[in-house]
């Protein structure tokens, strides 16, 4: 099992010192072929019965081209041979010997089995394309699967565009490999089997000399596959690589253009696709090499055959058809073994390909649900014991850290932990607001409680019940987040805030409907929501990049309250909001929050004044805890914090509104 060493990719705007890179290094499969393929025929094993009925269609199809030459063998030496030697001129042979019935005869044998052997080549590609198709889509679905239940720790430490062409181009490789090469594979090694066959039985000492020829090519082969193997790996590696920035620089492009870094990324990003193009170069070098080997081999062996054939036809040891019918399987076995290059590589490839959904897939998975989850008792309890969809009425939970130690997994040896003993009560239904210098990790403890990572030490409760010894489904549908990056999907506006809504209440004409009003209420989005084109009902474009960061961060907010959480936690909610619909959303967030436990994260002094108590985080621990003016009378280090804060918080735009784009 392996898991990629490296970290994200270097981005075309940290291009800057790409000489000096370090090149993304990821460790190497450790997968063996057997391992590799015997995984993968746990997949295939569902469409076997097809795969089968494919291989089948190939091979029988190759067989009747092979028939071919034998039907040429028998009108050379047979009606040919006898109108030549027997048949005067001008003599009238009767219809039961004559060389043209036996021609026709010989054509229509021909073209019948030509005619087989397509209509045999078709089925194979109807019986192979579709489930090769679905066992691409449920290989698809699965890394999906996985992907969306690795902890937060993997994603942070891999590059999208790793996981996009996991996802995309290999998965194509598979499906390729599966609908054509694998069945090929096998229906060429059986026309090399039969045609091999019947060589030897027609010349065996030519046949041996064609042997002969097979010795160098499995050498060969067996050094080819180690290193376009190499080569395939760093290939698909350095592609996912470049994925992730072309993926990066689109997200940013608007900090790319607004700092005139648009020639200094290309330069990094063409620095990138010259390393990928150097690979595929080396790939196609090697390729093509192995190609012309397993062309120029067998040629050299048949230039050799026909000589020492020519000499057996003319010692009268070989018949004429005989020579003719075995160079003509010959040249039928020479377009299989040139094949077989290709084939292979695409097995290679393919392996690669097989390995790198392997990794993923074998990633741990760290956050998972406990063996015997407790049923969180904040919810209502149906018959089965089982925690119902509804939240019980009004029923504040309280939130606690107990000397919780966290420390990221990919923090360098030298770094501290990020949270050193923090132990904090948040009670029932308040709301307060953890305030600390950049950096001093006020986000990593919200993250710890609805278990985006899990503690290193320590505890973190929720109404007396460690988060870890709830179901995860339980725990998120007790809290919702807003994150300091306001990601927005590809949906309706509706289907964005009710993303997190009770289950049930997700449909226009719904109860929900009310609930998706007073939440883009409370989040002053009203407003704005009913000017787009189609009120909720509009579509957002990608990552909601059509809206300004005033109106994703309130349509965000919105999606946190229609949740209607137990614990909600805010992660700096106002930050792009002007000053006046600051004030306007802080009104109607201080009754909404009302009931509900609730941790917000404060950049902002004016943030401080939605909450309760307001808790200082310093030096990975939690320095004191009171109102807003008893820390101000009591703290020097909370005055200078939220001094620091004053002074940092920018200028806001005049407009009312919202921030500028
Ligand atoms: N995924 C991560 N991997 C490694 N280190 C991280 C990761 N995320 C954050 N850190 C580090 O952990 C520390 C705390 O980060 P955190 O985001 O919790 O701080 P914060 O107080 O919320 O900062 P800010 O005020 O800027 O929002 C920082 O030193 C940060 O560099």
């Amino acid at each position: 099992m392996t898991t990629p060493t490296s970290p994200r990719p270097q981005p075309a705007l940290r291009g800057q010192n790409d000489s000096a890179a370090p090149e993304p290094s990821r460790s190497r499969s450790a997968y063996t072929w057997g391992q590799t393929f015997a995984r993968m025929w746990q997949i295939m094993r569902a469409i076997r019965f097809r795969l089968l009925a494919g291989f089948l269609c190939a091979a029988a199809g190759s067989v009747f081209a092979l028939m071919i030459p034998q039907v040429l063998q028998r009108l050379i030496n047979g009606a040919l041979a006898d109108a030549a030697t027997a048949t005067p001129p001008n003599a009238t042979p009767s219809a039961a010997t004559s060389p043209t019935t036996a021609v026709l005869q010989a054509v229509g044998l021909v073209v019948v089995l030509g005619v087989l052997e397509a209509v045999l080549v078709y089925m194979r590609r109807v019986f192979a394309v579709t489930p090769a198709t679905e066992v691409e889509r449920t290989m698809r679905l699965t890394l999906f699967h996985r992907l969306l239940h690795l902890p937060t720790a993997f994603h942070d430490e891999w590059g999208s565009g790793q996981l996009l062409s996991r996802s995309m181009s290999d998965l194509g490789q598979v499906r390729r490999w599966l609908a054509f090469a694998l069945i090929m594979l096998m229906s060429d090694l059986v026309t090399i089997v039969v045609g091999i066959t019947l060589m030897v039985r027609q010349s065996a000492a030519l046949a041996l000399v064609f042997l002969a020829a097979a010795v160098p090519v499995v050498v060969m082969s067996y050094f080819f596959a180690r290193r376009y193997h190499e080569l395939a790996r760093a290939s698909q590696d350095r592609s996912g690589d470049l994925a992730t920035t072309v993926e990066e620089s689109v997200e940013g492009i608007r900090v790319l253009k607004a700092f005139g870094q648009g020639d200094h990324a290309l330069r990094g990003f063409s620095r990138q696709a010259d390393k990928l193009r150097d690979v595929e170069v080396a790939k196609a070098t090697t390729g093509g090499l192995f190609d012309l080997m397993l062309i120029v081999i067998p040629e050299l062996a048949l230039g050799m055959a026909l000589f020492i054939g020519l000499h057996q036809v003319a010692g009268g040891a070989m018949t004429v058809g005989a020579l003719a019918a075995w160079f003509t399987t010959a040249a039928m076995v020479s377009m299989p073994v040139r094949m077989i290059g290709q084939l292979f590589a695409m097995t290679v490839n393919t392996k690669t390909a097989l390995d790198r959904q392997w990794e993923v897939l074998d990633a741990p998975l760290t956050v998972t649900d406990p063996p015997s989850p407790v049923p969180a008792p904040w919810f209502s309890i149906d018959e089965d014991g089982r925690a119902a969809p509804a939240p019980r009425a009004a029923a504040p939970v309280t939130v606690e850290f107990h000397d919780v130690r966290f420390r990221y997994p990919d923090a360098p040896d030298h770094m501290p932990d990020v949270l050193r003993g923090v132990d904090l009560r948040v009670e029932p239904g308040e709301t307060l607001a953890i305030v600390g210098v950049v950096g001093s990790g006020k986000t990593t403890m919200l993250d710890l409680v609805p278990r985006l990572y899990d503690v290193t030490a320590g505890r973190v409760t929720v109404d007396g019940v460690d988060v870890r010894d709830l179901s995860l489904a339980d725990l998120r549908r007790t809290c919702a987040m807003t994150f300091e990056d306001a990601t927005l999907f590809s949906f309706s506006v509706r289907d964005n805030v009710l993303l997190g809504a009770p289950a049930g209440l997700q449909r226009p004409g719904l109860p929900g409907d009310g609930l998706l009003r007073r939440a883009l209420d409370t989040a002053d989005a009203q407003e704005f929501v009913s000017t787009l084109p189609r009120g909720v009902d509009t579509e957002i474009g990608e990552e909601g990049l059509s809206l300004s960061g005033g109106q994703r961060q309130r349509l965000a907010l919105a999606r946190a309250i229609a949740a209607r959480p137990q614990v909600l936690l805010l992660d700096d909610p106002l930050s792009a909001l002007d000053t006046r619909t600051e004030e306007r959303v802080s009104d109607r967030l201080r009754t909404a929050l009302r009931g509900t436990t609730t941790i917000i994260v404060a950049h902002r002094p004016s943030t401080v004044d939605l909450a309760d108590r307001v808790a200082l985080l310093d030096d990975g621990r939690i320095a004191g805890v009171g109102t807003h003016r008893e820390m101000m009378a009591a703290s020097a280090r909370y005055r200078s914090v939220i001094a620091d804060l004053e002074q940092a918080e920018s200028p806001q735009p005049s407009e009312p509104g919202e921030a500028a784009r």
